[in-house]
């Protein structure tokens, strides 16, 4: 099935039994709070299979005038219905070798009744817990067609643990409860079920059936109840409840509910008079019962409880998710006229994230002047005006197009545009996946094959939705057709901690004008290398973010003065003793791994500064180092740092390479020399990191796959899995 039909599957079901589905979760989170609450009143009893059911029903009966009934709670707790001295009839929660009393039992709150009838029959009666019960089944259909959605979305079913993509907050933790809750709301909806067939009696009758008169012949008359053979033997672990005779009449009997059977029993002579086995249904029932309530473990409660409050958030985040994915079809319907368009952006996307940067060239070319028309490639037509397209689509699948793109290639074929048509292909995808920007790569050569069609740009891939890349393809793209495009960049979504920094130092420009600074935040704050500072040089609220080398309490920065750039002027201008306010991001995915101690570690230029943090920070750890400059100069604000880690580590190797001097080696010639070190360093569990410009990791990642090939187990894509490759390029 194709992930579209999964996803509209999905989206039916949770559409059709969303406000059913909200009242029974809301009141879910309800009840699940009252086992949890019914635990703290501290009387459960403790070894109740070291109670014999004499022991409890002699305490009982020294106590109290009458005995009704004992019954024991999942929760462990011991109830009694009892008369007492003052003729009235109580229940109460007792130390059941004593008989004392522990507690009243309280009448039950009014929240949980009103909760429980709302959740089991919406107070309508046989309708409403038909509804509940289709709606379980619904729910259950929900949880399979999402995870046979998440395992397409991860890339297969044994990848549905691997890593998320960065996705905003509702589809990343829409992708991340539902694995964590698949198994609760499955058991949760499965019982529902179960529980609502039972009460429709589509179940078989789940009572008892006595065997009557099954005493033998022999009888011996027990002055005493504690003497009962059966009262002596029986734990208390294994009863349900004991209803006791009403009067001392030999044919008034003990009727008690056992955990797997029910007996009779002869208050004079003791032996069981009658018996019956539950049924499977009967055991299937309780046990549903227990599963779906969490009577009796608080630590099921608990998990019922965030399970269901976790449904809530999955009718939130899944609402906004299609809400997401419409707007971005409902822009497509606010278009000029296609007629009268001279560029056509086709933007191929199943998540949306290909239209965010699909609108912002839009908006950049209609700001210049330009007629644009936007559109989603199944809706390819011919466009009389039409001289440029710029195809920006996605992967999905196996190297396959997103939904909106799937009709693309058969009408291609058959329209013909009246014009000599420019195009540029940008490829949207993630190193994730095996297929890199596959289905890019398919409509690069799909429009090269036609004739008219021209490229203007060569296939653009764009790793993870990055945005500096995207501005890098749209700078290239503004040059070749010397049109300005001020591409919009994204605003920040929430507003990072700004916390005060000192300047302890900064360097002076080197051959590259780059420059080092040092910087100690004024109060104790944990982060590592690796992880990110922004700084916001301007009112304007956009951060300039730099990767951090933590060199014991402070943070080194290495920096490229851009003409321009206002984040390097704005640190450049910064002198020792300065302070400023910046946030630290942590960035997870690219920390040195904890659990590692070998490391290839790949930069040019900048991107060392968080591998000379993470050399610091793991001094005995083996590290190959391998970094690319300019020239040997270029590398001079680098060499303390380095030679002081050298020093101090001996497994510590670093290798220099400069692309304008002496044999003019790029970084990624050091990796293909490497290749046996870098295919050891994988089979032990070590890592690669790579940190530079996007170029560097474009070439590096191509020298990679080379060397990977000479094990057919390892590809980029499985080291990226496995958390073995990482990747923090711009
Ligand atoms: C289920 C799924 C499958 C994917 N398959 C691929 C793939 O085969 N190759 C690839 O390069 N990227 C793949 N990606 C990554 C997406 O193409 C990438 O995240 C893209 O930016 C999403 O764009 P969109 O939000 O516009 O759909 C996949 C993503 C998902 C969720």
């Amino acid at each position: 099935m194709t992930l579209s039909l999964w996803r509209y599957s999905h989206l039916a079901l949770a559409v059709v039994s969303s406000l059913f589905l909200l009242v029974a979760s809301v009141t879910a989170v309800i009840l699940a709070v009252e086992p949890i609450a019914h635990q703290t009143k501290g009387f459960a009893v403790e070894n109740l299979d070291e109670v014999s059911l004499a022991e409890s029903i002699t305490g009982l009966k020294k106590n109290y005038d009458e005995v009704f009934s004992l019954e024991v709670e999942l929760s462990g707790f011991v109830k009694a219905s009892v008369l007492t001295e003052d003729f009235e009839t109580k229940d109460i929660y007792i130390n059941p070798k004593t008989g004392e009393k522990l507690g009243e039992v309280a009448k039950r709150p009014e929240i949980y009744s009103f909760a429980t009838n709302l959740h089991r029959s919406l107070f309508l009666k046989s309708i409403g817990r038909f509804f509940v019960g289709l709606v379980s089944l619904l729910l259950f259909l929900i949880a399979i067609t999402g995870i046979f959605l998440l395992a397409k979305r991860q890339g297969g079913i044994k990848k549905i643990f691997s890593k998320v993509q960065k996705e905003y907050f509702e589809m990343r933790y829409h992708v991340i409860l539902s694995r964590i809750f698949f198994i609760p709301i499955v058991i949760v909806a499965l019982t529902g079920v179960y529980l609502s067939a039972e009460k429709f009696e589509l179940l078989p009758n789940t009572s008892a059936e006595f065997q009557e008169n099954i005493a033998s012949e022999e009888t011996q008359f027990f002055e005493n109840l504690s003497e009962i053979p059966f009262f002596n033997e029986t734990k208390l672990s294994e009863i349900k409840k004991v209803d006791f005779p009403f009067s001392e009449d030999a044919e008034d009997y003990f009727h008690i509910a056992l955990n797997d059977r029910e007996i009779k029993l002869n208050q004079q002579t003791g032996a069981i008079v009658s018996r019956a086995e539950y049924p499977f249904v009967a055991i299937a029932s309780r046990f549903s019962l227990i599963l779906h309530t969490g009577e009796g473990s608080v630590l099921w409660s608990i998990i019922l409880l965030i399970a269901s409050a976790s449904i809530i958030f999955f009718m939130y985040s899944g609402f906004v998710m299609t809400l997401k994915r419409r707007k971005k079809v409902v822009a497509n319907s606010v278009m000029p006229n296609k007629d009268e368009c001279e560029f056509v952006i086709l933007v191929g996307s199943e998540t949306g994230t290909t239209f965010d940067f699909a609108t912002r060239l839009y908006n950049a070319l209609t700001h210049s002047g330009k007629q644009v028309f936007m559109t989603e490639p199944n809706n390819y037509s011919v466009y009389a005006e039409a001289k440029h397209i710029l195809f920006l689509t996605a992967t999905y699948g196996e190297g396959e197009a997103p939904t909106n793109a799937r009709k693309f290639e058969p009408l291609f074929k058959t329209i013909n545009q009246p014009n000599k048509i420019n195009y540029s292909v940008v490829g949207f995808g993630s190193l994730e996946y095996p297929n890199y920007c596959e289905f890019a790569i398919k409509i690069q050569s799909l429009l090269q094959s036609k004739t008219g069609f021209e490229s203007v740009l060569p296939l653009y891939k764009i790793d993870n939705a990055d945005f500096t890349d995207f501005q890098k393809w749209a700078k290239k793209y503004s040059e070749k057709l010397a049109i300005p495009l001020k591409i919009e960049t994204p605003k920040p979504t929430k507003k990072p901690k700004l916390i005060s920094f000192e300047v302890l130092k900064r360097t002076e420009l080197n051959v590259d004008d780059t420059f080092l600074i040092q910087l100690k935040p004024k109060r104790k704050r944990k982060f590592t290398s690796g992880d990110l500072l922004s700084v916001f040089p301007d009112a304007s609220g956009i951060a300039r973010q730099y990767s951090i080398a933590k060199m014991d309490d402070s943070i080194l920065l290495s920096i490229k003065k851009h003409e321009f750039g206002k984040g390097s002027n704005f640190l450049f201008g910064l002198q020792a003793g300065d302070s400023l306010k910046a946030a630290i991001e942590t960035n997870p995915d690219f920390h040195f791994p904890k659990k590692t101690d070998s490391a290839i570690l790949i930069a040019n230029g900048t991107g060392i500064a968080p591998f000379l943090g993470m050399v610091h920070e793991r001094k005995n750890a083996h590290i190959q180092l391998l970094w690319g400059g300019r020239t040997q100069n270029s590398s001079a604000i680098y060499d303390s740092y380095l030679m002081f880690e050298d020093f101090r580590n001996k497994n510590l190797h670093v290798q220099k390479c400069f692309s304008r001097e002496a044999s003019k080696k790029y970084v990624q010639d050091l990796v293909a020399q490497s290749g046996n070190k870098i295919l050891n360093t994988v089979k032990n569990n070590g890592c690669i990191m790579i940190c530079g410009s996007l170029s560097m990791q474009h070439g590096v990642l191509e020298v990679l796959e080379e060397i990977l090939k000479k094990n057919p187990s390892l590809s980029l894509d499985v080291l990226m899995q496995k958390g073995q490759l990482k990747m923090d390029c711009y």
